[in-house]
């Protein structure tokens, strides 16, 4: 039998296991990741964030991401400002940027003065090569906006990678946006053959959105960062956003703020809030 310390914490209201794999010792292969993500007869969370030490000379920690349905993804926002939030309290580091190595990239979070938490996020891509996405056809491959056919619907996304993959749709009003019928069928969609996060984007002025996200591997969730930092690049790309001020994202669960300067080599910069709700013990 094993015991594992964690603790619960949200960045609005995307909610995280986060795991000490540094002092303590634990095999999420070996650990029923799905089963502890359950609301109802779990422990209840969208991601496990998995923290162990560096691989390589320039990181302070690695950061692991595994989604309710036990997958392994590459990239976690609002876990990234939850993370810094995570060591820093626990006294892991006395930095206040670190260098944290990711499966989809280094990330630079850092303690902002205000209590907030500002993250480098990298550069966003474009090409379907690296989000991975199959276009219908080559001239589709060269638009910026490609087609997602959902049965014989041609729906309109724009694709970033920010690490992890996302397939961002324009909408009038996201209150109204289809999003658990679409974003379940876009999801898990064939031309996405690492599936992938939809967003549905309300444009409100050139400097403010609202988004809906239904993740990969969770489902829709209160908010989603690197979801925030897809819809900001995509919006700032179509010129539905204006690139010279930061983007107010609207999410479900409360708002972070994104810049992004228009250019591929620019990277993407995210500030928001990180919180920790209790501590907890599970034997398994
Ligand atoms: N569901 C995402 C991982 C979590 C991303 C999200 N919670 C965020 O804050 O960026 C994926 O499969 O790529």
């Amino acid at each position: 039998m094993n015991t594992l310390k964690f603790t619960k914490m949200h960045g609005l209201g995307n909610d995280f296991m986060v795991v000490d794999g540094i002092n303590q010792r634990f095999d999420p292969a070996a650990a029923p990741i799905a089963a502890w993500a359950s609301r109802h007869t779990g422990i209840g969370f969208d991601q496990l964030l998995l923290i162990e030490a560096p691989q390589t000379a320039v990181g302070d920690f690695r950061y692991r991401i595994f989604n309710a349905d036990g997958s392994e993804v590459e990239q976690c926002g609002n876990g990234a400002r939850c993370f810094v939030r995570f060591v820093t309290d626990k006294q892991l580091t006395y930095k206040r940027e670190i260098v944290v190595e990711t499966a989809g990239g280094i990330i630079l979070p850092r303690l902002a003065d205000n209590g907030l938490v500002d993250v480098d996020m990298g550069k966003p891509l474009f090409a379907p090569e690296y989000i991975p996405f199959k276009p219908i056809s080559q001239e589709d491959a060269r638009a910026q906006t490609h087609t997602v056919l959902v049965g014989t619907e041609p729906i309109p996304v724009s694709c970033v990678n920010m690490g992890n993959p996302h397939a961002v749709i324009v909408v009038d009003d996201v209150a109204a946006a289809p999003v658990a019928r679409l974003g379940e069928a876009i999801e898990s969609h064939p031309q996405f053959p690492q599936r992938v996060n939809v967003g549905f984007m309300q444009v409100l002025s050139p400097q403010h959105i609202k988004l809906r996200v239904f993740e990969r591997g969770t489902g829709e969730t209160q908010a989603c960062g690197t979801g925030a930092c897809a819809a900001a690049v995509a919006g700032i790309r179509l010129g539905l956003l204006d690139a010279e001020a930061p983007v107010q994202v609207d999410l479900p669960g409360g708002s972070l703020h994104i810049r992004w300067a228009g250019s591929d080599a620019d990277h993407v910069l995210m500030t928001g809030p990180a919180q920790t709700v209790f501590e907890g013990e599970v034997s398994y």
